[in-house]
């Protein structure tokens, strides 16, 4: 199915229109105000955040500014970096008067550097590659800083897996991860963030020409209906392509996506041997504290 049809598709656009009914004040404040008493709780100074002129690293840093004076903006642009974004990115840092609070490092050098020693041209792994160089420089910034790393992933992302393991998905607090992509976008709008941020085409920029929704396949408004269905309503495959007028395949695909991603969201699994294994559902017990 073409996707100028899917979007066109009134069930999903009905569907959309109350996923974005949410009270944008309410959800800027409530999470400004989360990132600030997280990094208290973890006895850090501040925040780190990389920004890609991209809708979510343009909203959680507005978040971020709003939260606390000490943030730090790295920008790590590649030579699949587009310019405008780069553009973009400045105007942002213009906007919340952090022009002394930012670095720009290009990291073509270092991954000219692994793709070499490794011998690869493959552009999924020199993308990947690109992420956990961002990863690695925030980090080192955050521990000079005494700063948590702030992460950018959003709901959309997380569930389908599209972003690299310990790279971008590499990070301390997930500020927007219970939000869809079209839910950040609107509030994008309420920060002030300019039509051309709010709504530009998600790319992670890993190589040339890339778009989320091309290499995903479909557009963000019809997987962000089907993750609802999915995931808030726990309706069947099935039951959703019949609710959205969609093919069961597309549906399934998306189902398929959240599944074999799991482990991208979990510690890595750990093989029980004791009673006591550390996997992801051990906490330290109570009377500890
Ligand atoms: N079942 C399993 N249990 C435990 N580990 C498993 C596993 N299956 C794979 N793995 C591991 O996971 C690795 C694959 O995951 P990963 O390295 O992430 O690689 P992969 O998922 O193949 O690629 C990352 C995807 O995310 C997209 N991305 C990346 C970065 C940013 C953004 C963005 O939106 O900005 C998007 C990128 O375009 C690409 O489509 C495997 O090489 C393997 O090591
Ligand atoms: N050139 C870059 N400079 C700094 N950070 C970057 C750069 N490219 C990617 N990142 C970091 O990796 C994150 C993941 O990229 P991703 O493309 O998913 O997010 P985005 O660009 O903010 O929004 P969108 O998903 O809509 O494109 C970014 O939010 C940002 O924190
Ligand atoms: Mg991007």
């Amino acid at each position: 199915m073409k996707q100028t049809q899917l979007i066109s598709n009134t069930k999903i656009q009905q569907l959309l229109n109350n996923i974005k009914n949410l009270d944008y004040s309410i959800v800027s404040s409530y999470l400004s105000n989360r990132i600030k008493n997280y990094i208290e709780l973890s006895n850090k100074k501040g925040g780190i955040i990389g920004l890609s002129g991209g809708v979510d690293s343009a909203v959680t840093t507005m978040l971020l500014a709003n939260a606390t004076k000490n943030f730090y903006i790295l920008l790590m642009p590649s030579s699949t970096t587009p310019k405008k974004d780069i553009e973009d990115s400045l105007e942002i840092i213009r906007k919340i008067n952090a022009e002394n609070k930012y670095t720009i490092i290009n990291i073509d050098d270092i991954v000219e550097k692994i793709s070499y020693d490794i011998s690869t041209n493959d552009k999924l792994i020199i993308g990947n590659i690109k992420a956990r160089i961002r990863m690695t420089l925030l980090y080192a910034y955050a521990q000079k800083l005494n700063y948590l790393v702030i992460g950018t992933g959003d709901k959309s992302e997380l569930l389908l897996g599209y972003f690299t393991k310990y790279g971008d998905g590499g990070v301390d607090v997930l500020p927007i991860g219970d939000l869809y992509k079209t839910q950040v976008r609107e509030l994008a709008k309420y920060l002030n963030l300019p039509d051309y941020i709010a709504y530009k085409p998600s790319s992670p920029a890993l190589w040339e020409g890339q778009t989320a929704e091309n290499e995903i396949g479909l557009s963000y408004e019809t997987i962000d209906a089907i993750l609802y269905l999915r995931v808030e309503q726990l309706m069947t495959v099935e039951e959703i392509s019949s609710e959205l007028n969609l093919d069961i395949n597309i549906v399934s695909k998306i189902d398929t996506m959240i599944r074999q991603s799991q482990h991208k969201r979990l510690p890595p699994e750990i093989f029980r041997l004791s009673g006591r294994a550390i996997n992801s559902d051990w906490r330290y017990p109570r009377q500890w504290t």
